[in-house]
């Protein structure tokens, strides 16, 4: 099976997000973090929605020359001063505090020579500047006007803007429910003693995590042996998780091995295959499919680090879109390649490594084992650069297209 390219297998995938129903809900923004809002947040009030004093001073009307005013009386913030301010007075005025409708200038309090009492005279000291030190009404935006767009990630930065404009609630994307499996008889969990013929589970904690990156936490796992005895009743379990879950993400079992068992279940969801094969190293071991009711399943390979390239170039990019973020492959970053890449590739590769700046500069070196199977090189990845089908050889310092994960 010679499989579909990285791209041909997005816009399959670009298909089938047309026909899911995104659901949204109405959820507490104290809680929102991580969220896709579902709405484009307007303002619903001039901000700040009153002329409010920069500074700690004194609140008056400017006249040409004058130098002296009589202190009428003290505003804290949150207080209206209801009176008059006539010529040659002043209020005491402090930060945040709404300037009186009829004053046009604040005067800080530094540059005043009083003993700021109510009925005592205050004597300017220095250039003042008619108009200063007022926040005017609108200033940062004008009611109705658009600030937050829908599918924007709710943010820390984002819930503080939503809070301050008084959002309680508001209506996001619903999250996924996943059901993340495992596959295959020689997976065992840490903590069991290593025999021959064994591995430890890496891949489970990193579907998960990676899907925790997203803001996804809802997850169910299982783990399928392959053993053929155990076939129908760990089919049962999978249909039974199933019923509750948007999204299926596997390692393992996607391969032709006669205990690759995963896509015969995932067959038996009824599920449509959209591809059961990639042309990429590593990581061309992957499957995606499209159950009746619309759940997404990404198989990816059990190799950890084709594993890891299938969920940044396959899973990432779609799970992203289908949260309502926008989803692409990692930002595109021209760097210069640290040490040259020999190696034949009759697919698209996507060499694992990092970009470091050297100089101000991005250069990018390859991990020290790129091969599917590789596992502990992972502890540096930050990239993937892509060394396109036919291109067998590229020198350092050449410049290559890579991708920032
Ligand atoms: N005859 C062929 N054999 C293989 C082909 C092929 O085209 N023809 N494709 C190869 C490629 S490419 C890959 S990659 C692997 C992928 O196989 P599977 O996705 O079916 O994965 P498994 O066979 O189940 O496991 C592969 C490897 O990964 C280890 N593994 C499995 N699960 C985990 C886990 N949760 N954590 C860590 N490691 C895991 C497993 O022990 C195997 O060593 O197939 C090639 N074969
Ligand atoms: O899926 Mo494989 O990673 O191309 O060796």
């Amino acid at each position: 099976m010679v499989g579909v390219t990285v791209e041909a297998a997005l816009s399959l995938w670009d298909e089938v997000l047309e026909n899911v129903e995104y659901r949204t809900m109405p959820l507490s923004v104290t809680v929102a973090r991580d969220y896709v809002l579902a709405e484009t947040i307007t303002l619903p009030h001039d901000v700040p929605h009153f002329n409010k004093s920069a500074m700690d001073g004194y609140g008056l009307i400017y006249e040409d020359g004058r130098r002296n005013y009589i202190i009428d009386g003290i505003i804290g913030a949150g207080v209206v001063w209801n009176a008059q301010v006539p010529l040659g007075h002043a209020v005491r005025i402090m930060t945040g505090a709404m300037v009186p409708t009829m004053c046009d200038t604040v005067v800080m309090q530094e540059q005043c020579k009083t003993d700021g009492h109510i009925g005592s005279t205050l004597e300017i000291q220095g250039q003042i500047t008619k108009g200063s030190h007022i926040i005017y009404q609108g200033e940062d935006g004008r009611k109705g006007l658009e600030v937050i767009p829908e599918g924007t990630v709710i943010t820390t930065a984002v819930q503080a803007v939503l809070m301050g404009l008084g959002y309680e609630m508001v209506e996001v994307y619903r999250k996924p429910r996943v059901l993340v499996l495992t596959s295959g008889r020689e997976v065992i969990d840490p903590g069991l003693k290593l025999v021959p013929g064994k591995i430890y589970n890496s891949n489970r904690v990193m579907l998960q995590g990676f899907l925790k990156d997203l803001g996804v936490v809802e997850t169910v796992q299982y783990h399928v042996t392959d053993d053929p005895v155990a076939y129908d009743d760990e089919l049962e379990a999978i249909i039974r998780l199933a019923r509750d879950c948007d999204i299926i993400v596997s390692s393992g079992g996607v391969s032709v091995g006669l205990y690759d068992t995963l896509p015969k279940m995932y067959t038996a969801l009824g599920a449509k295959v959209l591809y059961g094969r990639i042309q990429m190293r590593p990581g061309a071991a992957s499957y995606g499919a499209v159950t009746p009711k619309g759940q997404l399943i990404f198989g990816l390979s059990g190799n950890p680090g084709a594993a890891f390239n299938g969920w940044h170039l396959l899973v990432k990019p779609v799970l992203q879109r289908y949260l309502g973020r926008e989803g692409q492959l990692g930002k595109v970053l021209l760097c210069s390649l640290g040490e040259g890449i020999e190696k034949k590739n009759p697919f698209d590769r996507y060499v694992q490594g990092s970009i470091v700046f050297e100089k101000g500069r991005p250069v990018f070196y390859k991990n020290c084992s790129n091969a599917s199977c590789g596992l502990v090189g992972l502890v540096t990845v930050n990239a993937l650069a892509k060394i396109p089908k036919g291109v067998n050889s590229v020198s350092g310092g050449e410049d290559i297209e890579v991708h920032m994960l």
